[in-house]
């Protein structure tokens, strides 16, 4: 293998490091370190920039009625059958099961020593950015990569790794909507996504490789294939830069919006010698079809509840993502049930039960593995898959030749049964009540209601409620889906929780969350990710 001289000039502007000072800093926000971040600022923000005003122009487009189909641009990329990515990586061969999680000390080594195959190491949709988690998660990351992680919680029980096999380490940084507000370059805020990518290749990278491994990557959020491009440059300079093999690194794309859906070959494409796989990340993937459709009466979805993976919608999706993945010899990973383990047996076997269904569904269209959210759900996930993979490592070898989506099929959202009704209006406003005090508080994944939250799904259940107030939607019982029923719901769920209150920190926060989410979900104007005004309004 031929390992390129490392690039060591380096010309970007200084880094200025505003905010408290977080514990881990000095030694993961280094000279050397913050070097290298200014130049990927130099080089990638500007077409960042450039990326997300052609994504504000699609949605305008899109609210003015338009469509979305097949690029024909890119049609020879997809008719061409003879490109393929390359074999897995070492560490990824197998992903029957891949666990995901906030990079906190105590979950980081639950994680590794969970046995599942993967790691997802959550610095997205599982994290709220607060300056401490930001390097914390870093500093957690650095320790597990070189088996040195301990973590003794304040009731004395201690924490290490094991000796076995641990998951392989696959970070998600932040999508490329997200900036880093306390790392700046001449008083502008860095990309997020840019800050938690650099920062672990910066210091990882080479030992990654060491150790028999490489530095790897879920991509979040992508919206097109010119950002996969983006993402590929920044890899190839990496590389570059730090003196690694090409290829060394590699990606996993969600396919979590639904003008991704439109581009999944194409987005490949670009990644080139650094594509991995592809994931179904039907959270976000219901978001985003909410968002870009929110003004159409025909894209009104159902009570969360009743989009499940099996409506029209979602099943064309997920089918195209396994076929265009086996096509190019690329993992297809599925996504996240929702239900967790509650400690109450009767549920817990409901759960088990629902989550085996889930993901049996998964392995029989051909998923190579897929996402739980909580260690007690290992053992079920690659029970399931066990049964279809056998010894095989994955199933990339069979082809969904049968399997034809057309642009009306991802797009038939009105054939999705089910009803609007009180509870689920509730519902939607009680869980990302909860979600967004937890996400202020610096928790970006919590248990609500015996289900998984995250930005991700509390995403859902704003843009429902705006969606649903937005068309005036009949409830089941006859009422219509006002700003006022909104807001009177809103009121009685934010008495409910501060009554749950037990110190004037959390009082502080639920107001403040009551207030955001009148902002991302009553309002006239629609933001696009509830994430930038969280953010915006008080993150330390
Ligand atoms: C839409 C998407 O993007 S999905 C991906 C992003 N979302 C996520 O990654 C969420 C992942 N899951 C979680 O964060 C957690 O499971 C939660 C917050 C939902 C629930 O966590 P808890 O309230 O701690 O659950 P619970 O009390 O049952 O946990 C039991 C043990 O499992 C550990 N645990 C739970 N989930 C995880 C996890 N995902 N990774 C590692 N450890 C975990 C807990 O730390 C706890 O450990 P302990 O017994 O040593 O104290
Ligand atoms: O990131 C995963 C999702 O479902 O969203
Ligand atoms: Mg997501």
């Amino acid at each position: 293998m031929v390992v390129p001289t490392p690039v060591t000039a380096v010309s970007a502007p200084p880094v200025e490091v505003v905010g408290p000072a977080v514990p881990g800093a000095a030694e993961i926000l280094t000279p050397e370190a913050l070097a290298f971040l200014a130049e990927l600022h130099r080089r990638f923000a500007g077409r960042r920039a450039d990326l997300l005003a052609e994504r504000q122009e699609r949605r305008r487009r899109l609210a003015e009625g338009g469509s979305l189909g097949f690029l024909p641009e890119t049609a020879h990329i997809r008719e061409d059958r003879d490109w393929r990515v390359p074999a897995p990586a070492p560490g990824l061969e197998d992903r029957r099961v891949e666990i995901t999680g906030p990079t906190d000390r105590k979950m980081t080594i639950n994680a590794l020593n969970s046995g599942a195959k993967v790691w997802l190491a959550d610095l997205e949709d599982a994290n709220t950015p607060h300056l401490a988690n930001v390097v914390g998660g870093q500093v957690n990351l650095r320790d597990a990569i070189r088996r040195t992680i301990t973590f003794t919680a304040p009731e004395g029980k201690r924490y290490a790794l094991h000796d076995g096999e641990l998951a392989t380490i696959v970070v998600r940084p932040r999508g490329w909507h997200l900036t880093e507000k306390h790392l700046r370059v001449g008083g502008e805020a860095m990309v997020g996504g840019l800050v938690d990518f650099g920062l672990y290749a910066f210091h990882n990278a080479h030992e990654l490789v060491r150790r028999g491994v490489g530095p790897y990557f879920y991509l979040a959020k992508l919206e097109s294939h010119r950002e996969a491009r983006l993402w590929n440059d920044v890899f190839t300079f990496t590389e570059q830069h730090l003196g690694l093999a090409r290829g060394t690194i590699r990606a996993t794309v969600l396919i979590e919006t639904i003008t991704a859906a439109f581009e999944m070959e194409e987005i490949l494409f670009e990644l080139r010698e650094h594509a991995a796989g592809l994931n179904a990340g039907r959270w976000d993937y219901i978001f985003s079809v909410i968002k870009n459709f929110r003004t159409r009466p025909d894209f009104v979805l159902p009570d969360r509840a009743d989009v499940t993976m099996t409506v029209p919608f979602m099943r064309a999706y997920t089918e195209l993502l396994v076929r265009t993945c086996h096509r190019r010899g690329a993992h297809a990973i599925g996504g996240m049930s929702a239900f967790i383990p509650s400690k109450d047996p009767e549920r817990d076997a409901l759960v088990d039960a629902t989550v085996r269904e889930d993901k049996r569904r998964e392995a029989l269209a051909g998923f190579d593995g897929s996402w739980v959210a909580h260690p007690g759900m290992v053992a079920a996930v690659r029970e399931v898959f066990d049964e279809v993979l056998g010894f095989m490592p994955h199933q990339i070898g069979r082809q969904r030749e049968d399997v034809t989506v057309t642009p009306g099929e991802l797009l038939d959202v009105a054939a999705t049964p089910g009803a609007v009704t009180a509870a689920g209006l509730r519902t939607n406003v009680a869980v990302a009540l909860r979600y967004l005090e937890a996400w202020l508080g610096g928790r970006g994944a919590v248990g609500i209601f015996g289900l998984m939250e995250d930005a991700a799904t509390a995403e859902i259940c704003r843009s429902q409620v705006w969606q649903w107030i937005h068309h005036g939607t009949r409830l089941e019982d006859g009422r219509t889906v006002t700003r006022e029923l909104a807001r009177q719901v809103l009121e009685e769920e934010t008495a409910i929780l501060l009554g749950e209150a037990d110190d004037v920190a959390r009082a502080d926060r639920i107001a403040q969350a009551a207030d955001l989410f009148t902002e991302v979900a009553l309002g006239e104007d629609y933001p696009t990710f509830l994430t930038i005004p969280a953010y915006a309004r008080r993150v330390d």
